[in-house]
């Protein structure tokens, strides 16, 4: 087995729907991501010969991820009302709306999807919401 790591950060602003404590209140993270690609075989021939892909095709796709999260409101759908969601709009906050609770778990397996679909051989992502703590989607 061969396997690639590489990592992006960005920041963000949430709030967890249906949370008691202090995490129902909006606040930010600078979330790390960290991706990992696994294969049996190295590819065979032209220029990623002896590699599992290349080293920037993959920090080039995470960061292209990170990017479209980055300084953005991550909202989870269905949780704000219209009025709210009216007003930050008007008052020009870029919101990044999501079908699940935002929490590092689901933001993991969001990551985890989006790479897949892109071909790349990911294995398992994990998402640090503080430098202690991480939580890990693999399949
Ligand atoms: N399993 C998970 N638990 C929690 C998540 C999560 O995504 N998965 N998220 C949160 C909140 O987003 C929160 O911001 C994290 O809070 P907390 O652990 O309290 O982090 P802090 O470092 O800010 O806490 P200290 O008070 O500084 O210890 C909650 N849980
Ligand atoms: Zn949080």
């Amino acid at each position: 087995m061969y396997g690639l790591r590489t990592e992006s950060e960005f920041d963000a602003a949430h709030f967890l729907t249906d949370y008691h404590g202090k995490c129902e209140n909006l606040h930010g993270h600078r979330w790390r991501v960290v991706a990992y690609l696994e294969v049996d075989e190295l590819q065979r021939e032209g220029t990623c010969k002896d590699m599992v892909v290349d080293f920037g095709e993959f920090k080039g796709a995470l960061r292209a991820l990170t990017e479209r999260l980055d300084h953005h409101f991550l909202v989870e759908e269905g949780s704000l009302s219209p009025d709210t969601l009216a007003c930050l709009d008007r008052e020009g906050f870029t919101l990044f709306t999501v079908p699940f609770r935002v929490t590092a778990e689901n933001l993991a397996r969001w990551f985890f999807d989006c790479l897949a679909e892109l071909g790349l051989p990911v294995s398992q992502v994990d998402v640090y919401e503080t430098p202690a703590n991480c939580a890990i989607y693999r399949r």
